[in-house]
């Protein structure tokens, strides 16, 4: 199958629509090129910092260390101090999950933040994996002497001239803090606010540190101080007579070379761990999909997001429709008859989208389908068509030609009948997390439907969470599930009950079914927003429009795991300029 796994379009999702599948948004934490309202320092130059030093603790000789997260637990140290670390930090720990690491997180903030002060598209690869503990030393230190910083650098994978550059790209963004550096920026006396000398006269990334240096006119104190003992920078840029600071003096080869070497800060990992493939922006994509039951009536949902092209919009007469295909019966598989829907809902994208995707000219246009099913038909596969209604044939989006194929119908979550309850944490002990004065955790009451001829001998889920304030640690657990007899099934599914509890904040299930020695599984489901899910009636169902695709034969087929995330409402509330970050919450 050449279609993307369920990780990378989970990281695709956070890469290039800059957000959770909540729709809480980590790069409305960074865009436009932002400044923290506190502290008014960059927050873009903050989180490139923060990959930085997570990275810094990798040691060639023996392969350990790299982006691996860390760098949490060593905000302690001397060489990781500062208001900064600890604010991106924050910024950060409500984005892992199962398949998104924290180091993952940091290195999709880190291009992110240089994408949206104006500098290169740093290609991502996803796959890091986390330590929970405290790694190596290892960032360098303005008073270190040039074999010192030398020598650190060759120990984290980089050449002299690899160094110069990676200092140039980072020092192109933010400043110096008299709160964390007074010897080099005298604190404003008169003032609590931490003074910020920055590195050069731009918020941007550019190569301003560049030419101002070698022009003579630089206020980048790591280079101008009169404390000589703290001019790293200094000491690293004219360390080869200053020709690699004058091959970077031409802009269009400051960003090349800032986007290679980046990159590769980015891809240092410990040994034994192997990156995806890139992760490049996917131009047909179903975000989520899968049955659900919704006011009492059973409902497959899906959505369809296309990118287009900024400073375009869709055609307004475009009807986007999708086409599925019966799982039994006597038109099984369109034998004789293909039913279809136009869209419900279209959703064009909020300014907060990831500025990865703006800088590579697109945002995105969503769709979302709601159809009422039947057990005894269900559904085996769908697809799309987009006809602009201008006269030109209508575009198939079918997954290159296989259609999406719902690869069971036996077992799904239930979002709108699961609901979440914030409790207090006074008497609650510290079984999920080990940070002192925790004040609530979430228990959610989870509600799976089971289909009647499954008749299984256990119904489960795994729950895991990596999104826990501090990162203690991620929390993971097996939840059995029972029949709850009091809810009235509905189209021939039976509901169970199940609860999990966390101190996280993003929850997601691998949801399980036993039977028969087999095993039906639902992966990867997201538990937010629950009973909040903004409803939406199915549409009506034709079954005369016909589709230009034909349906295939789903015996043997490659199947398409049932994935969660019921994304509709926060799309909604997107589109409604209500885009939210947990933050405030
Ligand atoms: C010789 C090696 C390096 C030394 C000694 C060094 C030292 C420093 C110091 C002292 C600061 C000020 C921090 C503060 O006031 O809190 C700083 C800021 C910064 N560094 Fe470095 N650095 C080095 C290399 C790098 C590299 C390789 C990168 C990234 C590629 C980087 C990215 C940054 C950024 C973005 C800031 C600004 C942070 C902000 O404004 O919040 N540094 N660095």
């Amino acid at each position: 199958d050449d279609w993307p796994s369920v990780q990378y379009q989970a990281l695709e999702q956070l890469l290039y629509e800059g957000r959770r599948p909540d729709g809480s948004s980590l790069s409305a934490l960074v865009h436009p090129c932002r400044k923290r309202p506190t502290t008014l320092a960059s927050v873009a130059a903050e989180w490139l910092r923060f990959a930085f030093h997570d990275m810094a603790t990798h040691n060639v000789d023996d392969g350990t260390g790299g982006l691996d997260g860390s760098l949490v637990y060593e905000l302690e140290r001397p060489e990781n101090f500062g208001l900064g670390f600890n604010q991106t930090s924050s910024d950060f720990e409500l984005f892992p999950n199962k398949l998104i690491s924290r180091a993952d997180v940091m290195s999709i903030g880190a291009i992110q933040a240089v994408a949206t002060c104006g500098g290169p598209i740093i290609p991502f690869r996803g796959g890091r994996i986390d330590v929970w503990e405290a790694g190596g030393q290892g960032s360098p230190e303005p008073q270190h002497d040039i074999e010192t910083l030398t020598e650190n650098f060759r120990k984290q994978g980089f050449t002299k001239e690899e160094m110069i550059k990676l200092v140039a790209c980072g020092h192109t963004m933010g400043g110096v803090r008299s709160a964390d550096f007074p010897q080099l920026v005298a604190p404003n006396p008169s003032s609590s606010v931490t003074v910020i000398t920055d590195f050069d006269t731009t918020q941007n990334f550019d190569n301003k540190v560049v030419t101002e240096y070698l022009d003579g006119t630089t206020q980048n104190v790591l280079v101008v101080s009169d404390n000589k003992t703290m001019v790293s920078d200094l000491r690293v840029f004219e360390s080869d007579g200053n020709a690699t600071m004058r091959a970077l003096s031409d802009a269009e080869t400051f960003q090349n070379e800032c986007r290679d070497i980046l990159g590769r800060m980015l891809d240092v990992v410990p040994k034994g761990v192997t990156l995806t493939d890139e992760i490049t922006l996917m131009h047909e994509k179903v975000p989520y999909s899968g049955l659900a039951v919704e006011k009492d009536k059973l409902v497959f949902k899906a959505g369809l997001r296309l990118t287009q092209k900024v400073n375009t919009t869709p055609s307004t007469s475009r009807v986007v429709t999708m086409f599925w295909c019966d799982k039994y019966g006597p038109n099984k598989d369109c034998k004789s008859s293909t039913k279809s829907s136009p869209s419900v809902k279209t959703l064009l994208e909020s300014p907060d989208l990831s500025p990865v995707t703006l800088n590579l000219g697109y945002y995105f246009v969503s769709y979302s389908f709601v159809v009422p099913i039947t057990a005894s038909e269900s559904i085996s596969q769908f697809w799309f068509e987009v006809d602009e209604a201008d006269g030109s044939s209508a575009t198939a989006y079918n997954k290159n030609g296989t259609n999406y194929i719902v690869d069971q119908d036996q077992l799904f979550f239930t979002p709108m009948l699961s609901t979440a309850d914030m409790i207090s944490n006074a008497s609650y002990t510290k079984v999920y997390t080990n940070r002192e004065g925790e004040a609530f955790y979430r228990s959610l009451n989870l509600v799976v439907a089971v289909r009647d001829d499954l008749s299984p001998s256990r119904v489960y889920a795994d729950g895991h969470d990596a999104a826990v304030p501090f990162f203690p640690y991620a929390i993971s657990g097996t939840v059995d599930f029972t029949m709850n007899d009091s809810m009235t099934s509905v189209d021939g599914y039976k509901f169970y009950q199940g609860v999990f509890n966390t101190t996280g904040t993003q929850v997601t299930l691998d949801i399980h079914a036993d039977a028969s020695g087999k095993t039906v599984t639902q992966e990867f489901v997201a538990t937010s927003p629950l009973d909040s899910t903004v409803y939406i009636a199915p549409a009506d169902v034709s079954t005369d429009k016909k589709s230009s695709v034909k349906a295939q034969s789903t015996s043997g087929a490659v199947s398409m795991v049932l994935r969660g995330g019921w994304t509709v409402s926060t799309l909604c509330a997107v589109v409604a300029g209500m885009a939210f970050s947990l933050h405030s919450l």
